[in-house]
C-alpha cells in the first residue's frame, strides 16, 4: 500500500485546525474542508502564510476529495455521533476502492465498528483514531490510539507518527487491534482520566476542607507532588489553576468557577463497558457519579439548607503544616487511588480486546500514553515494564513494583479516607479506589452469603468449597 505525505482533513474546529497545523510543520501537505466559513478563515489566520504550496482550502467535499492523490487519505475531525455518519456518508460516494477514511474523535467503539464493516464492504478503509491531548497536544504532539486494518495504517502510519509526541524519541502512536480497538483505548483512556481528576478534585477539598489550606499552599503543595511518583500532567496543570488569581474579581479564580462539572460521555461509556464486560471499574464509575451529582447544583444547595454534617469541633483545628504528616498522607492517597484507576482501566482494556479479538498490547497502550496525553504519567514508565513483562500478572495490582507502592501508601490512603468520613468530606473516589483493592487482594469476599440469598429466595443454587457440584438448601426446613 502506498503511504500518504498527503491528508485530508474535514472538520477546523479545535483538534482539526491544530492537527492540519501540526501536520503541515511536518512537510504533510494538506487538503482541508469545514463546512462553516469562520472555520476556514480562522485555519487560514492561525497558518499566517506558512506551509505555502502545501494546503488547499477546500470549499466542498468533492473539491477536498479533488484535490487528493490516490489512494486518498481523509482524517475527520467533527463531533461523535451524527456528524460522522453525516460526514462519511457526504465523502464515501466520493472516493475509489483503497482509500482510507480516519475517525479522529471520541467516537463510540461501536460505532467505529459499524462503520468499519460497512466502508469495508465497499473497498474502503476506516481507522477509529483516538487522539488525546487536547487543543495543544493537538498542535505540538498528541497521543494517537489507532485501531483498524493494519495494511490501512500502515500507509498512514509515517503521518501520524510524525506529528504524534515522542517519549525518549519513540512516537506516542501505535496500532491497539482491528476496527473499535482505537476509539476503546481512548474511551478508557479518557475513563481514567474521570478517575484521576476526580480524586485530584477530592485531594484539594480535604486539603481546603479539613486542612484549612489557602491556594498558594495547596498550589505550591501540588507543585511538590510533581517531583514524586506522583508526577503527571494532571498534577501539574492542578497546581497552576490553584495558584490562578480571579482577574474579574478577588481571590483565586477556581472558586469563582460553578461548581457543576460537564461530561461528553467517554466516562460514561467506559462505566457501561466495565459492566457490559462484568470487569470492576468503580472509580471510574464513581468519578462519572460524581460529575453527575456535581451538575445537581439546585437539588444539592436545597438539601445542604436541611440535612446537617458532622458536628464542628468546639475548637477549630490549626491549619495543616503543607510539609505535614497529613498532607503527606493525603498525597499517598492520591497515589494509590491513581494506580488502582489504572488497574481498572486497563483490566477493562484487557477484558474488551478478548471480548472483540483485538490483539491490543497493553504495554504498548501504556508507552504511547508516556507523553502527549492527558493521563501521561511518570508511572506510566513502570506500568509499562510492569504489564509487557514476560511474566506479567493477571492484574497491575499484582505486578512487584505496583504491589510495594500499594502496601507503602496504604497508611495514608486509609487515615485519609478515614478522615474524609468523619468530617463529611465526600471522597467517593479514593474510597472506591481503595475498596477495589482491598476487595481485589481478598482471598475471601461474603460472597458466600450472597449466594446463600440467592439460593434461599430464588433456588439460584450454590458452589461448595469443599467438593464439586451444584447445591440447593431447603433453608427454611
Ligand atoms: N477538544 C478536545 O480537547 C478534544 C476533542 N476530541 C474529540 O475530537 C472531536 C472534535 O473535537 P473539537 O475539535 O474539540 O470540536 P469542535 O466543535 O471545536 O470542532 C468540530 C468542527 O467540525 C465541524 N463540523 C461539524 N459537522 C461537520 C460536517 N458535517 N462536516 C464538516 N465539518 C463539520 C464543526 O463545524 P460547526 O461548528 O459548524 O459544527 C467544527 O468546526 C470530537 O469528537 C471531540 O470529542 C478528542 C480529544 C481532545
Ligand atoms: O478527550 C478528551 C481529553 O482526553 C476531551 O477533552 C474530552 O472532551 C474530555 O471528556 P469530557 O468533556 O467528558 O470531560
Amino acid at each position: 500500500m502506498t503511504t500518504h505525505k498527503t491528508m485530508g482533513i474535514v472538520g477546523l474546529g479545535v483538534m482539526g485546525r491544530n492537527l492540519a497545523l501540526n501536520m503541515t510543520d511536518h512537510g504533510v501537505t494538506v487538503a482541508v474542508f469545514d463546512p462553516w466559513p469562520d472555520a476556514l478563515t480562522r485555519f487560514a489566520v492561525s497558518l499566517n502564510g506558512a506551509a505555502h504550496g502545501r494546503v488547499t482550502v477546500a470549499e466542498t467535499p468533492a473539491d477536498l476529495v479533488a484535490a487528493l492523490p490516490r489512494p486518498r487519505t481523509i482524517l475527520i475531525m467533527v463531533k461523535a455521533g451524527e456528524p460522522v455518519d453525516g460526514v462519511i456518508g457526504d465523502l464515501a460516494p466520493l472516493l475509489d476502492p483503497g482509500d482510507t477514511l480516519i475517525d479522529g474523535g471520541n467516537s463510540l467503539f461501536h460505532d467505529t465498528m459499524r462503520r468499519e464493516a460497512a466502508l469495508r464492504a465497499r473497498d474502503l478503509h476506516f481507522i477509529g483514531l483516538g487522539v488525546s491531548g487536547g487543543e495543544e497536544g493537538a498542535r505540538h504532539g498528541p497521543s494517537l490510539m489507532a485501531g483498524g486494518d493494519p495494511a490501512a495504517y500502515e500507509a498512514s502510519r509515517a503521518v501520524l507518527e510524525s506529528i504524534a509526541a515522542r517519549f525518549d524519541g519513540a512516537p506516542c502512536c501505535a496500532l491497539v487491534g482491528a476496527d473499535g480497538a482505537g476509539h476503546f483505548v481512548k474511551m478508557i483512556h479518557n475513563g481514567i482520566e474521570y478517575g484521576i481528576m476526580q480524586v485530584i478534585a477530592e485531594a484539594f477539598a480535604l486539603l481546603r476542607d479539613a486542612g484549612g489550606l489557602d491556594h498558594a499552599a495547596m498550589a505550591g503543595i501540588f507543585r511538590r507532588w510533581s517531583q514524586t511518583d506522583l508526577a503527571s500532567y494532571l498534577i501539574e496543570i492542578t497546581a497552576t489553576i490553584l495558584a490562578r488569581k480571579d482577574d474579574l474579581g478577588d481571590g483565586p479564580l477556581v472558586e469563582a468557577i460553578l461548581d457543576t462539572a460537564g461530561q461528553k460521555g467517554t466516562g460514561r461509556w467506559s462505566s457501561e463497558a466495565a459492566l457490559d464486560l462484568g470487569v470492576p471499574a468503580p472509580t471510574i464509575t464513581e468519578a462519572v457519579y460524581a460529575r453527575a451529582l456535581a451538575a445537581q447544583k439546585a437539588e444539592r444547595v436545597a438539601t445542604a439548607a436541611v440535612l446537617g454534617g458532622p458536628a464542628a469541633p468546639a475548637e477549630p483545628a490549626p491549619a495543616w503544616d503543607p510539609d505535614g504528616p497529613e498532607v503527606e498522607a493525603v498525597r499517598q492517597a492520591v497515589l494509590g487511588a491513581v494506580i488502582s484507576t489504572f488497574a481498572q482501566g486497563l483490566a477493562v482494556i484487557r477484558a474488551g480486546a478478548q471480548a472483540n479479538g483485538w490483539d491490543t498490547d497493553l504495554a504498548a497502550v501504556a508507552r504511547i500514553w508516556r507523553a502527549g496525553c492527558v493521563i501521561r504519567a511518570a508511572l506510566l514508565d513502570d506500568i509499562a515494564a510492569a504489564v509487557g513483562a514476560a511474566d506479567a500478572p493477571g492484574s497491575l495490582l499484582q505486578a512487584p513494583a505496583f504491589a510495594r507502592r500499594l502496601e507503602a501508601a496504604q497508611d495514608g490512603w486509609r487515615r485519609t479516607v478515614a478522615l474524609a468520613v468523619m468530617t463529611g468530606v465526600p471522597v467517593p473516589g479514593l474510597s472506591s479506589a481503595l475498596a477495589y483493592v482491598d476487595g481485589a487482594r481478598s482471598e475471601r469476599l461474603p460472597a458466600n452469603l450472597i449466594q446463600a440469598q440467592r439460593d434461599h429466595f430464588g433456588a439460584h443454587t450454590y458452589e461448595r468449597l469443599d467438593r464439586p457440584g451444584t447445591f440447593h438448601t431447603e433453608w427454611e426446613r
